[in-house]
């Protein structure tokens, strides 16, 4: 384990959609997780060395999205995706799809998951670096991240590893985002992600009201609609806490490097999505573009 956990202490050595991969297995390694203080089942992960980073102007963008469980990150971040041509990457998508696999970290993840808890990160970045060693197989350029960096060592590594341009932190009051979470809906079919919760906020004591219509699914979902496993009261609840304490810090961290873009969202999809590509200052032919 110390050996595992040394290496990735030393965030040079990882890669990061890399030209020189080294792939180094440690399957047969048993790590005590951080989080849940479990002997666990330690994935391999892949390790770089010396791998020169891209200029910007030879590569897409490579942003990162923050924000609480159900502010949206996933929503914003997939359509800037499609408007920038740049893959969306989301961790807790990665997670989820290692669950439904049925493979030999399935049974340790849905119990971290399930309570609330964060992965350790030497499962998250071997399910990272998996994904970016197959998107660069594919020529993919740039990325943005959402859901990854989450703690202030997976912010480290990826700091030692590439260039991150800018952090959009998105923002919304704690009472709707346990909402949000509440009313998320998936289609077991198409995979279509949903909101059934109506958020009518009156502004009261300086704070401001907020209005989000639902996101309905098309009538042929309706009867597939599946909420997610973590997405009861008591698990957003603690996802919450665990945001605040581990993930907060990471806002500072970028913060004070001057690439934080703080966005209070000021409604549902119609309001947010237009402001966003403002102060993001995409034009006018990309908006119409992402709008069609
Ligand atoms: N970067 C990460 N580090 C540790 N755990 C993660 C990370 N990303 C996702 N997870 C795990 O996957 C779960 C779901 O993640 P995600 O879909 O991003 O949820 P949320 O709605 O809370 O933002 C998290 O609660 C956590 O257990």
């Amino acid at each position: 384990m110390a050996a595992a956990l040394t290496r990735l202490t030393k965030p040079a050595s990882l890669a990061f959609s890399s030209v020189n991969i080294i792939r180094r297995c440690f399957s047969s390694a048993v790590a005590v997780s951080e989080t849940n203080n479990a002997a666990s089942y330690v994935p391999p992960f892949v390790l770089d060395s010396n791998r020169p980073r891209k200029d910007p102007k030879d590569r897409n963008v490579q942003w990162v999205f923050l924000g609480c469980p159900g502010v949206g990150k996933g929503t914003y971040a997939s359509r800037l995706c499609n408007l920038l041509g740049v893959p969306h990457i989301a961790t807790g998508d990665l997670v989820r799809e290692e669950l439904a696999s049925s493979g030999p970290l399935s049974q340790q993840l849905s119990e971290i998951v399930n309570q609330g808890k964060l992965v350790s990160d030497e499962i998250i970045i071997s399910l990272l670096s998996k994904r970016l060693e197959a998107g660069e197989a594919k020529g993919e350029s740039g990325f943005i991240l959402d859901g990854f960096p989450r703690t202030i060592q997976q912010a480290e590594i990826l700091e030692g590893v590439t260039d991150i341009d800018l952090v959009v932190n998105l923002k919304l009051q704690e009472d709707i985002l346990i909402d949000k979470c509440l009313g998320r809906r998936i289609c077991s079919q198409c995979g279509g992600n949903f909101n059934v919760a109506s958020i009518n906020v009156k502004g009261e004591n300086g704070k401001r009201g907020i209005s989000m219509a639902p996101l309905l699914p098309p009538p042929h979902c309706m009867s597939k609609l599946i909420t997610r496993s973590d997405d009861t009261e008591a698990v957003v609840k603690q996802r919450l806490r665990i945001y605040n304490e581990k993930s907060q810090p990471v806002e500072e961290f970028y913060r004070s490097q001057g690439k934080l873009l703080e966005f209070d969202l000021p409604g549902g999809i119609p309001e947010s999505w237009p402001k966003l590509l403002q102060v993001l200052n995409l034009d006018d032919e990309e908006k119409q573009s992402a709008a069609a």
